[in-house]
């Protein structure tokens, strides 16, 4: 990993999620056949993309049960008691429906209605990613959203992975479609024979994934941009070497755009933990794809004191921000944008993609200074409630026609008096 001194005017944000023009056209291109083809459009590209030749894009009951036979105890043990954690931490996150009544009998107030429908992207290319079914499915249903519809693609075979349905089966999750990347998405947004259009899309992907999502905006809801992952280490001089180095590898495994970065004021740790990286990789299964990702977007900044370094932090909002020091919750007041923050050495990143309830969708490339990590929110939707009494409005008419007439809305203003009139 290259080792740079912290310089205010060095540029440390990256330009991913809005990707090169090359993909944004291939993304546009995508999305246009499947509007315009439907299935037809989907199985071209998931045999162009996917290599996979499909007889149908739904999964059947068949290999769900097929699945189950191919995964062994301790697997199911350990998918459940995540499912479990991750459930306890989004049922705490729901909010109820308010009413208000005033003295002159008005009332007000805000009802809280799941989502219809949400179309959730789960990951599949370059790794199966069971537990971003589980990030996506269980906000959706303590919401209550009523049409979960979950895409995914197929491995070269047609199938998707055992783990994949059999997680998807322990949620409840019936309709599951076998359709990644940019084409999934349009289907999910536009709609085709086989994939009815969803209200809102939610979950991770790579670069073309993000694009899609960025691109359908409007005609349905999205999340977030949920792209390649991040990780911040902030890490002073007594930090253990080897863990900064695993968990900076841990998320540059992802995908050759992951990026991993160390933040510090000590030098010593920066080149220790640079050499410790290296010799860490050599046994890595994904070495190429880290290596990749630690040429392109490994960095280890070195500050001059930990204001500096909390400063880059702000600067990057990671996806996520390990904080490796004597006292991390002395540090956490002052982190404004990280999508998840990890404190202490027990903390490790992997904690909070699989086991620790939180959810891992999060947002990145700089995003967290906006958006907010996957919640029971994302998958509701607020309508306000306005009962007004006749003395209120007698009350308060003539304020509510004054401020039509100064817009120039008379027939604004007349609805109000017509009202007040017949009093
Ligand atoms: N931010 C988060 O919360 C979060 C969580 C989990 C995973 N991730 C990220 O999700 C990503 C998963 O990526 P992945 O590739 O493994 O799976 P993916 O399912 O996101 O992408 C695979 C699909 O990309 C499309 N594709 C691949 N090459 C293409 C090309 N040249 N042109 C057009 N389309 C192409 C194909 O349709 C393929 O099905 C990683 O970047 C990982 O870091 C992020
Ligand atoms: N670290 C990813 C979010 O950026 C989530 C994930 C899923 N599986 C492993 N990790
Ligand atoms: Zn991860």
């Amino acid at each position: 990993m290259k080792i740079v001194q912290y310089d205010a005017d060095i540029s440390i944000k990256r330009d991913l999620d809005s990707g090169t023009e090359e993909q944004g056209k291939v993304v546009t291109e995508i999305i246009g056949k499947v509007r315009q083809e439907g299935d037809a459009a989907l199985t071209y590209f998931t045999e162009k993309f996917d290599r996979a030749v499909l007889e149908d894009l739904k999964v059947q009951e068949e290999e769900v049960k097929q699945a189950y036979t191919e995964i062994d105890e301790e697997t199911l043990d350990a998918l459940r008691a995540a499912i479990e954690n991750i459930r306890d931490f989004h049922q705490r996150q729901t909010t109820q429906s308010w009413f208000t009544t005033k003295a002159d009998g008005t009332m007000l107030g805000q009802k809280i209605t799941p989502l219809d429908s949400a179309g959730l992207y789960v990951p599949g290319g370059k790794a199966a990613y069971p537990s971003s079914i589980m990030m996506n499915v269980i906000p959706a249903q303590v919401a209550g959203v009523e049409r979960i519809v979950m895409v995914s693609p197929p491995q070269p075979n047609g199938q998707l992975e055992p783990v994949v349905l059999v997680t998807a089966h322990e949620l409840g999750v019936e309709e599951i479609y076998k359709v990644g990347g940019a084409q999934a998405i349009a289907a999910l947004a536009y709609g085709t024979e086989t994939i009815p259009k969803v209200d809102k899309i939610t979950g991770p992907g790579n670069i073309f994934v993000a694009l899609a999502k960025r691109e359908v905006f409007g005609e349905v809801d999205i999340d977030m941009i949920a792209g390649p992952s991040e990780i911040v280490v902030l890490a002073d001089e007594q930090a253990n070497i080897a863990y900064i180095a695993a968990d900076l590898l841990s998320q540059a495994e992802h995908d050759e755009l992951a990026s991993s970065v160390l933040v510090t004021e000590s030098q010593v740790l920066a080149e220790a933990v640079a050499k410790e990286v290296q010799k860490q990789l050599e046994t890595l299964p994904r070495k190429e794809i880290a290596q990749a990702s630690l040429e392109q977007y490994g960095q280890i900044i070195v500050t001059t004191n930990l204001e500096e370094s909390i400063k880059v932090v702000n600067e990057l909002a990671p996806e996520h921000l390990e904080i490796l020091t004597k006292e991390p919750l002395n540090i956490v007041g002052k982190i404004r944008h990280a999508g998840a923050i990890f404190l202490g050495e027990y903390s490790s990143e992997p904690v909070g993609d699989y086991f620790a309830g939180t959810n891992h969708i999060l947002p990145t490339n700089g995003t967290a200074r906006f958006s907010s990590p996957l919640s029971v929110d994302d998958f509701t939707k607020k309508t306000s409630i306005i009962s007004y009494s006749e003395k209120a409005l007698v009350e308060n008419g003539s304020k509510i026609a004054t401020i039509a007439r100064l817009e120039g809305l008379e027939a604004h203003a007349r609805a109000i008096e017509i009202r007040l009139e017949e009093k």
